[in-house]
């Protein structure tokens, strides 16, 4: 997927196709896409603007075991970042950092910032809900509250962070976030059903509606696919693209097809024998998979290693 600037304000789908002229500052300037953007502001005015991610020289511990090494990364507003490497080199750890779950696990230590808009999610002025919220997870395992119904799954994350909402606000956000999760159309009629009675791709769409339902800005996804059969692997890949015009996402991922179909930028991890992890090389997905610089990169993203 290409993007043609880096603004913090989404493309309407599309938009680019019918223009030729973007300004210093990256807008479109015929006319008929800026009606096209207009349109699409309309429809969407209640969104948060995208932002960015900068984690910056993060280290990591379980105990005395360290297993990140002076991670830097910069993950762009309104792209898709893969993580990628082979098991145990630190991806999922780095992926909970960026959304302060990691200081949840006893005995974790950290070190280095992680920026949100250029505000460390770790200063000690800002809540750790307030961090939560604006960075969502979704897991490897779908994870929705099993006898809780569909569209009380959707809400589940308000109460979490004390958001009060009429009825007519709640079912207008409730099918907006299933249309946003690729799930409207086949659950519309059984809302009140129990979110534990999806199939498991259906079960996942759903919890990217709950993750959405708070409006986070950026949304980290832990090899999302991982338990899912490949036709709803593909339904979920889709959302994700559709998603990441309002959405930064980040997405752990073992599957290299998956990184290349769905990711612009890439980041490849490795810890080598008894060495925290540490990211060898990132770049744009397209040049990570046909250019990579360093030979490791090479090896693991043509299956001859991981
Ligand atoms: N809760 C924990 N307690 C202690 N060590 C942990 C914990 N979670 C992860 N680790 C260790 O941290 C290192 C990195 O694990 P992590 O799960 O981040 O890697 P990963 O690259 O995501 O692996 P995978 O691809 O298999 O999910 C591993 O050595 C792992 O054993």
């Amino acid at each position: 997927m290409s993007r043609a600037n880096d603004n913090t304000m989404p493309m309407p789908p599309g938009a680019l196709e019918h223009t030729d002229t973007l300004t210093d500052a990256g807008w479109v300037t015929s006319s008929e896409a800026l009606a096209a953007y207009d349109d699409y502001l309309g429809a969407h005015r209640h969104l948060p603007s995208l932002a960015g991610l900068d984690a910056r020289d993060i280290s990591a511990w379980f105990g005395d075991h360290q297993v990140l090494d002076r991670v830097s990364l910069s993950m762009k507003a309104g792209r898709v970042t893969a993580l990628i490497g082979p098991s145990g080199c630190g991806k999922s750890t780095f992926l909970r950092i960026l959304n302060r779950m990691h200081e949840l696990v006893p005995g974790a230590g950290l070190a280095g910032e992680v920026l949100l808009d250029g505000v460390d999610i770790y200063d000690a002025a800002r809540r750790l809900t307030d961090a939560r919220r604006q960075v969502g997870m979704v897991f490897q395992k779908p994870n929705p509250f099993p006898a809780m119904s569909i569209y009380d799954n959707v809400l589940a994350g308000l109460k979490l962070t004390g958001q009060r909402k009429t009825r007519s606000e709640k079912d207008a956000l409730v099918e907006e976030c299933l249309i946003k999760g690729g799930l409207w159309r086949e659950v519309r009629d059984r809302l009140r059903q129990p979110g534990g009675a999806l199939s498991g791709g259906q079960q996942q769409r759903l919890c990217i509606a709950r993750s959405l339902a708070v409006r986070p800005r950026v949304l980290l996804m832990d090899e999302p696919c991982s338990a899912l059969d490949p036709t709803s692997t593909r339904v979920i890949e889709e959302t994700i693209k559709e998603l990441v015009a309002e959405v930064t996402i980040v997405i752990v991922t073992h599957n290299m097809q998956q990184a290349q179909r769905i990711s612009d930028h890439c980041a490849f991890f490795l810890a080598e024998q008894g060495t925290p992890g540490y990211i060898v090389e990132h770049g744009p997905t397209e040049a990570m998979f046909s250019t990579p610089q360093d030979p490791r990169t090479s090896d693991y993203v043509h299956g001859r290693f991981g």
